[in-house]
């Protein structure tokens, strides 16, 4: 059974149709990338996913749970890393993640343990004392990183992962994705960053108005076996973006007049 199951779902808001006949699955061992444009609906799907917003319509199921009928078991067996989400600034890192680990269900020894592994992965052992509002943005995001897979939960959504990061960190947060998707987990990663989704994922959704328009797998031998899914083969997956987003080529789309760079004298 897929980890991630989706089929039918709608959602919208007022007039604005942002989920609309959006249908895909997920397996054990994927690194999906949910790749869009602004207002494509990556967040909305997320949050019907994550069991904090109800659909219109369409039936979803993660690891087995209903998010929309149980969502406080579905948020207890997921990870979550929200667009933009920041940990509370009257918090240090260590009080936050003993917060989480506790509502998580983790024993006091294992958030001490799982805090420590982090600290030192990402490198902010020296702030696990400080508040948050005294932490840059880029260190706040290694504290919601943390924060994601401090139960070492068998699915993680996560939207915008590197947003924030240094290039070093960037590095290594990739890297254990990768490691993290491969160790019979699945990966959910929202973003617009096409490099980093043809670079680290095994899968790849295109999403625009809604709906997931063509997939493609970027691996050859798909850690995810039962997935019969069309391969980038020589093509970019910058081109294949390109080629699907709105149907046609927004390379030879009219330029913003009047922002072109001034000409060098
Ligand atoms: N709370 C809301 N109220 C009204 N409209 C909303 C709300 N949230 C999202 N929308 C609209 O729904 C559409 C999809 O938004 P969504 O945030 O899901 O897109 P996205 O693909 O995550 O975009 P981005 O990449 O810019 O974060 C957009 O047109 C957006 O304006």
């Amino acid at each position: 059974m897929s980890v991630i199951q989706v089929d039918g779902l709608a959602k919208s808001y007022g007039t604005v149709d942002a989920v609309d006949e959006m249908a895909f699955a997920v397996e054990r061992g994927e690194l999906y990338g949910f790749l869009g444009p602004n207002g494509a609906g990556k967040t909305t799907t997320i949050r019907v996913l994550t069991g904090q917003i109800q659909p219109d319509s369409g039936t979803v199921s993660v690891l087995g749970t209903d998010p929309t009928a149980e969502p406080i078991e579905t948020r207890h067996r997921v990870g979550i890393l929200p667009e933009q989400g920041s940990p509370p600034s009257f918090l240090t890192p260590r009080e936050f993640l003993e917060f989480v680990g506790d509502v998580r269900g983790l024993e006091p020894d294992r958030v001490a343990e799982q805090t420590a592994r982090w600290a030192e992965r990402l490198g902010f052992e020296s702030k696990l004392d400080t508040l948050h509002t005294d932490l840059s943005r880029g260190q706040q995001q290694k504290v919601m990183i943390s924060q994601a897979f401090l139960h070492e939960p068998d699915v993680v959504f996560i939207d915008e992962p590197l947003a924030n990061l240094d290039p070093l960190v960037q590095e290594q947060v990739k890297r254990f994705l990768v490691s993290y998707a491969a160790g019979d987990n699945a990966v959910f990663v929202s973003t617009h960053n096409i490099d980093v989704a043809e670079e680290i994922c095994t899968r790849v959704g295109i999403v625009t108005d809604g709906r997931i328009v063509t997939e493609r797998s970027l691996e050859g031998d798909s850690s995810a076996d039962s997935v019969d899914c069309e391969p980038l083969g020589d093509d970019s997956l910058l081109d294949v973006f390109l080629e699907r987003v709105e149907g046609e080529d927004v390379r030879d789309a009219p330029s913003l007049e009047g922002l072109e760079a001034p000409a060098k004298r």
